[in-house]
């Protein structure tokens, strides 16, 4: 529905709708409830791809208000609601020189609340992604939301609430001059 031009989505809705029911059939018997809930669940992962499912000439969707304006401000809560891994807290203690030189300086950065960018680098298993756990815990525990993200899936993974670059930032797949990603401010 995102990425190809798919010709007749209203056909596409009509047979599948079925197989796409079978995991709300197993908690709801009423037919016009179980649509409404696929419906729901394919305009969450529509919207998180920045499209809007008015556009796709499915069944009406029921959200209300409330839906609409969190769905708005999606990528904000989902930021907010990460949780952070105690444990991480507790890395800080065992970091080396150099991570803990890194772990200061950012930190000052983000306690000062001053812009700036850093660069780690260093070799494969140096503990890298070690730094970056417990910085992700320090500053998601102060209430500030920390936006993970990495340009491949792997390493994104392996960072907690981490998400690809393109999926966090909505970058479109075709670039062009004038192309825009969509994230809430
Ligand atoms: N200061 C440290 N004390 C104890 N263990 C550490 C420390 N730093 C890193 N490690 C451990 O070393 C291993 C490699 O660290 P990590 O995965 O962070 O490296 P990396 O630099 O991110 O690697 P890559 O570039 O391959 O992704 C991990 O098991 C990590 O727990």
């Amino acid at each position: 529905m995102v990425f190809c031009e798919c010709t007749n989505i209203r056909r596409l809705w009509d047979n599948h709708l079925d197989a796409m029911s079978e995991d709300f059939r197993r908690t709801c018997d009423n037919s016009s409830r179980i649509e409404q809930m696929v419906l729901r669940d394919i305009s969450y992962h529509l919207t998180s791809m920045g499209k809007d499912i008015r556009h796709y000439g499915l069944p009406e969707v029921h959200l209300t208000e409330e839906e609409r304006s969190r769905d708005h401000y999606r990528e904000l809560t989902e930021e907010q609601n990460h949780g952070f891994d105690e444990d991480h807290l507790k890395i800080v203690e065992t970091l080396n020189a150099e991570q803990m030189a890194g772990y200061e300086e950012i930190l000052d950065h983000v306690l000062k609340n001053k812009g700036q960018v850093f660069f780690v680098d260093g070799p494969g298993g140096t503990g890298k992604t070690y730094l970056y756990k417990t910085l992700i815990a320090k500053v998601q525990s102060m209430d500030l939301i920390v936006v993970a993200i990495a340009t491949s899936g792997i390493a994104a993974s392996i960072m907690p609430g981490g998400r690809t670059t393109h999926s966090r930032f909505k970058i479109p797949i075709k670039l062009s001059g004038n192309t825009m990603c969509s994230f809430t401010k």
